[in-house]
């Protein structure tokens, strides 16, 4: 049975699955292959903004559980990171090593305008920026291409640069400074974003153990550290959790930090790129009972919706170096009440971003020249 024959079955239990989400779009193109799913959280905020993941889901309902979360994470985000955006997030089934082409992706831009400019979306795990410069042919909605094409670039360079400063204020909280060299980081993935935060750690006199299913990649930083005189490790499998390092920091896929993984930590922190690190928010209440401090994702890997929202509004390098400069701050500030209530960082991140949301539906009723009167509907 295909995954949409699949989809056809659940049709209840997606309904059910959506209660929190506005929309959700199933895009099927017999032509070009493409199989994806377009979910759309909240867009009180504004249009919903969100990256595209490919990846070989098994089933149907792998891939509908990843798009749902990982659009809701965005509509939190976008409220973190103050940008006026809402919550979406696109996933392709595929493996991106052999079933990508180029009319695939042209494809997937016309679902993306069919949304009439409900969605704006660009890489993620498993896509590139060659990905969407195909894409872009079909529809504006589009972010994170190359400076060439109008874009603002390689959204993983301010993300990698934001999980640093998530890093600094992580060894701020737990070492009392924010100086990472001599301390000891575990990666997981060694992608896009994995790799430039392993350049980065090493060049700041840290050492590493790495974990990538891309032996290259694990080669190419162990040599990138042995031209420093650092260390990178590698580990695979279940030694990437049990590694003996400061700071775990995911960079990879989400629900790592589990019933499974959760006792074999020995780290002082859990702080990196990747989506939806907490299975379910009672892990971020395991991991504060174990004395781990766990950075909240969403906080600490803003710097490529950052970027891409700055595009919309026309690019400018300077103010997103320094808005994702701030995610030290942001950082710092959730931390801080945290601790004030005694709850998880990640129950701190939330209320802080549900309160800005419930805020601005206050505001959102307030008409500017930008709405459509409601008087206006009929025309
Ligand atoms: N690209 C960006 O700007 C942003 C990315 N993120 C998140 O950060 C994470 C990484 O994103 P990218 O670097 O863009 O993705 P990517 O696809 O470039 O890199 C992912 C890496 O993880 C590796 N990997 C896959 N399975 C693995 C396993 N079992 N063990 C170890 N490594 C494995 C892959 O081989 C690849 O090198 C994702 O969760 C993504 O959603 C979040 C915000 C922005
Ligand atoms: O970084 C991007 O390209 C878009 C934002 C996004 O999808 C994310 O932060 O997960």
């Amino acid at each position: 049975m295909n995954v949409l024959e699949h989809s056809v079955q659940t049709t209840e239990s997606v309904i059910e699955k959506m209660h929190e989400h506005e929309q959700i779009v199933f895009c099927n193109d017999p032509t070009t292959g493409l199989k994806a799913i377009i979910a759309i959280h909240n867009t009180t905020l504004g249009p919903a903004l969100g990256g595209c993941r490919m990846r070989p889901y098994r089933t149907m309902d792998e891939a509908l559980e990843d798009v749902l979360r990982l659009s809701k994470g965005m509509t939190y985000k976008c409220a973190a990171a103050d940008v006026d955006f809402g919550g979406g997030k696109a996933v392709i089934f595929g493996d991106p090593a052999t079933d990508k082409t180029p009319a695939m992706f042209r494809a997937f831009g016309q679902f993306v305008d069919s949304l009439n400019g409900r969605f704006y979306t660009g890489t993620d795990m498993g896509t590139s920026m060659d990905d969407f410069i195909h894409a872009s042919k079909e529809t504006n909605c589009i972010v994170g291409i190359p400076e060439a094409y109008g874009g603002g670039g390689d959204s993983s360079i301010p993300t990698a640069l934001g999980v640093i400063y998530g890093l600094k204020a992580t060894n701020k909280v737990v070492f009392g400074t924010d100086d990472l060299s001599g301390k000891t980081f575990t990666i997981q993935g060694l992608g896009k974003v994995g790799y430039k935060v392993a350049e980065q750690l090493l060049e700041s006199g840290a050492d590493l153990y790495v974990s990538d299913i891309n032996e290259e990649a694990v080669k190419a930083i162990q040599e990138h550290a042995k031209q420093l005189g650092s260390i990178a490790r590698a580990v695979s499998g279940n030694d990437v959790y049990a590694a003996e390092a400061d700071v775990f920091v995911p960079c990879a896929f989400g629900g790592i930090i589990n019933d499974e993984t959760i006792d074999l930590l020995k780290v002082k922190a859990v702080a990196g790129s990747a989506n939806n690190q907490l299975l379910t928010e009672k892990h971020g209440e395991v991991l504060k009972q174990k004395g781990i401090l766990y950075a909240p994702d969403y906080i600490v890997n803003a710097g490529g919706l950052i970027q891409v929202a700055d595009e919309l509004y026309g690019y400018n390098k300077e103010r997103v170096l320094s808005k994702t400069r701030s995610i030290y701050t942001s950082l710092l500030e959730v931390y801080r009440q945290a601790e004030l209530d005694d709850i998880t960082t990640i129950q701190a991140a939330n209320r802080l971003c549900e309160k800005r949301i419930e805020d601005r539906k206050k505001h959102n009723s307030f008409f500017t020249h930008t709405k459509r009167p409601k008087w206006d509907i009929r025309n």
